[in-house]
């Protein structure tokens, strides 16, 4: 079995099945990619790793503990960690005790507050701002900060780059190839197949509610896949 062993999960939320027989297996150190339209179903996948749907059939297990039913701060106990889309920074908090709130994982490893801020520098100078006072870049660097902080065997990342300019996503790109090097897995759902392609070994692509198919991220443009990202 695998670290993050998603197995048949057909979910959802109240009545509706968003979805269907997904099955997605993250080891230990391994980068994974998901790709596919608005509405696709991504994000719904993403929050059933930490309990935030209604599981209908199938299940999620990390680290061998199943996760689909339990509250979100369980599965980042057993070494997943999610930044989410929006990136839920508290914003009456500072950068470094929105930081610190993941320590409340106990979990030890190479992620401390200063390895956080030798990734992203900009983080230490605004330690003492408040959240509310951060720029885009500078939440989703916090959201990926905290979630480093948990020293997650596999970081979960919704849309990272969203709404920012080119250059940051850059900045993003060169610190996820740095954390993927740290030997921390990556599980990222992503708009920008470029930088799916830098940080990832593999792919996947999804359409209404399942996995249409994937491969090596080196691949993702060739020929071969192009059907895959076809409607
Ligand atoms: N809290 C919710 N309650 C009911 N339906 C929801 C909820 N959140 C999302 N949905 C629906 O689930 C479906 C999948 O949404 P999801 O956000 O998972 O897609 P996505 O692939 O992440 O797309 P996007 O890129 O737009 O975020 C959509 O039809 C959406 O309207």
């Amino acid at each position: 079995m695998s670290f993050l062993e998603i197995s048949d999960l057909t979910a959802g939320y109240g009545k509706a099945t968003i979805l269907r027989n997904l099955s997605l297996s993250v080891d230990r150190g391994e980068s994974v990619g998901i790709v596919g339209r608005n509405g696709a179903g991504k994000s719904t996948l993403l929050l059933s790793i930490f309990g935030q749907t209604r599981v209908f059939g199938g299940e999620i297990r990390v680290a061998g503990t199943r996760t689909d039913t339990l509250p979100a701060y369980r599965a980042a106990h057993l070494g997943v960690s999610f930044s989410p889309q929006g990136r839920m920074v508290l914003p009456n908090l500072t950068v470094q005790e929105n930081l610190c709130m993941s320590l409340a994982t106990n979990r030890k490893g190479d992620w401390t507050l200063e390895g956080v801020f030798d990734l992203f520098p900009v983080l230490r100078e605004r330690a003492r701002a408040p959240g509310m006072a951060l720029s885009g870049g500078q939440l989703q660097m916090l959201a990926i900060g905290r979630a480093l902080m948990a020293n997650p065997e596999v970081l979960v990342l919704d849309e990272p780059t969203e709404g920012l300019a080119p250059v940051l996503v850059d900045v993003l790109t060169e610190a996820l190839l740095k954390v993927r090097a740290s030997g921390t897995g990556i599980l990222v759902v992503e708009q920008h197949h470029a930088l799916i392609r830098a940080v990832t070994d593999r792919f996947v692509v999804m359409a209404k509610g399942e996995i249409r198919g994937g491969g090596a991220s080196a691949d993702m443009a060739a020929e071969e896949n192009a059907h895959l990202f076809e409607l």
